[in-house]
């Protein structure tokens, strides 16, 4: 496995958001540019709660770095409602807004949310179908999201494929981006439709996958049980030249109990045969790309994230020279989240659903954590919680608020997202900053 690039933290970087955000909060009065001088001076003051309400007394800056609530609300959506609710209750507060993702869905948005410039492009969807996907780019890095490409949210009617799915839509991606003179490609994986173990986004860059008759086998992971030879003499030579990171919230190998069929076909439509039979070609493939490239096929099939997103984490180490890097770990750095970090002393985070998969390294653990060892002071929001405080607690944040104490009904949380939302936020305003 090669080494990960060494992405340079951008300092100072003020997304888009965040400077509409903050010339929103100049125009509300002097003590607004008071508390942007004293947090600048970065003189964060200390944070711990004083009382039962966790009220921390002065608060500087509050940094907004919270995931999507699938389903009801983007990052961009929640951090701009937890702004709006936080300024009622504390309008000389200075919020920073940076929406996070973990290289799942919503990787691409958050990018471009942080200053990178979007790209659309006309791709091969997961059914074969044209899509428009869009990848981000700025000074040299690109971020390709394959859910842009080959996501679950890319199937028409919602209608799952797990055996004919392909991500040749993803490698599409990759080759635009390589086009456009990308010299390090973020690969966020994640919400995939596919499990082709990468096949279909090899062969759009030149990997030819052949049956017994020296046909090119059909599209999909089903179809790998045919492979008879792998040929990777016509990859891009581009690719040789630029670092390739392997952003995943999972690090599963390739096969077996815990691999990508096993694990998250079922999400995508499989069922127990399905399941087998994904599981089996998946296993061929790697022997098959054994007998082309050697024994490092074997070893990439157990490595973490070789069973990311049906096995495209297991394409992307084989062909693209991929490092594994966990996508929050990535994602922090392609955001420019330490310096934002800096310059805040209260963070929230938060994503849909706080869970036990939550805290296995998912974006609000990756956040959480980095501000603890900052000495920042987290709180999460969430649609809702199915976590004790005691493990709140051992991730890094303090208290966690859900959309489901302020309202009971499920559906009206997820069909009034954003104004419940909004109460929310001012509740951790009349905690922590009024
Ligand atoms: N507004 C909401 N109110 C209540 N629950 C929500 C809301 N939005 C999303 N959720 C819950 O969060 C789940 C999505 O979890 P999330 O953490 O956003 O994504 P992931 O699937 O990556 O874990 C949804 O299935 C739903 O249960
Ligand atoms: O696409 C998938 O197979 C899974 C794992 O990578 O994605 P998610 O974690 O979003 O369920």
């Amino acid at each position: 496995m090669g080494s990960g690039p060494r992405l340079r933290l951008r300092s100072q970087r003020r997304d888009c958001l965040t400077a509409v955000m903050s010339s929103k909060a100049r125009k509300q009065g002097d003590a607004t540019v008071a508390d942007a001088a004293w947090t600048a001076a970065g003189k964060a003051q200390p944070t711990g709660p004083s009382g039962p309400s966790g009220r921390s007394g002065r608060v500087g800056r509050v940094l907004i770095a919270a995931d999507k609530f699938k389903g009801s609300l983007t990052a961009v959506e929640v951090a701009e409602r937890v702004a709006a609710g936080l300024r009622r209750v504390a309008p000389h507060v200075e919020v920073e807004a940076l929406p996070v993702a973990d290289g799942g869905d919503g990787t691409v948005a958050a990018a471009v949310a942080a200053g990178f410039e979007r790209r659309e492009v006309r791709v091969t969807g997961p059914l074969g179908d044209e899509v428009t996907a869009a990848y981000a780019l700025r000074d040299g890095t690109a971020v390709v999201e394959m859910a842009e490409a080959s996501g679950l949210q890319r199937l028409p009617d919602g209608v799952f494929a797990p055996l004919t799915a392909t991500t040749y839509g993803s490698g599409e991606l990759i080759r635009a981006a390589l086009d456009a003179g990308a010299r390090t490609i973020v690969f966020g994986v994640g919400g995939s439709a596919t499990t082709d173990g990468g096949a279909g986004m090899l062969a759009a860059l030149g990997v030819r996958f052949l049956d017994a008759e020296g046909e090119p086998v059909a599209p999909g992971g089903g179809a790998l049980r045919g492979l008879a030879t792998a040929d990777l003499s016509g990859l891009d030579p581009r690719l040789a030249d630029v670092d390739v990171v392997l952003a995943s919230d999972v690090d599963n190998p390739l096969t077996g109990p815990t691999g990508a069929a096993a694990v998250y076909g079922p999400q995508k439509g499989a069922g127990p045969e399905d399941v087998a039979a994904l599981d089996a070609a998946l296993g061929h493939y790697a022997e098959v790309l054994e007998k082309a490239i050697g024994p490092r096929a074997a070893e990439y099939a157990q490595s973490p994230g070789a069973g990311a997103a049906g096995g495209i984490g297991y394409g992307a180490l084989v062909g693209l020279g991929a490092s594994f890097r966990p996508g929050i770990e990535i994602m922090l750095d392609v955001l420019g989240f330490a310096p934002a970090l800096e310059r805040s002393s209260l963070v929230i985070t938060g994503e849909g659903s706080l869970d036990e998969q939550t805290l296995h390294g998912k974006a609000p653990a990756g956040v959480a954590a980095a501000a603890r060892a900052a000495g920042k002071e987290v709180v999460a929001v969430c649609g809702r919680l199915a976590l004790r405080p005691e493990a709140l607690g051992r991730a890094g944040i303090r208290r966690a608020y859900a959309l489901t104490d302020v309202e009971p009904d499920v559906s009206r949380c997820i069909a009034e997202a954003g104004p419940i939302l909004e109460n929310v936020a001012e509740r951790i305003g009349q905690d922590f900053l009024a």
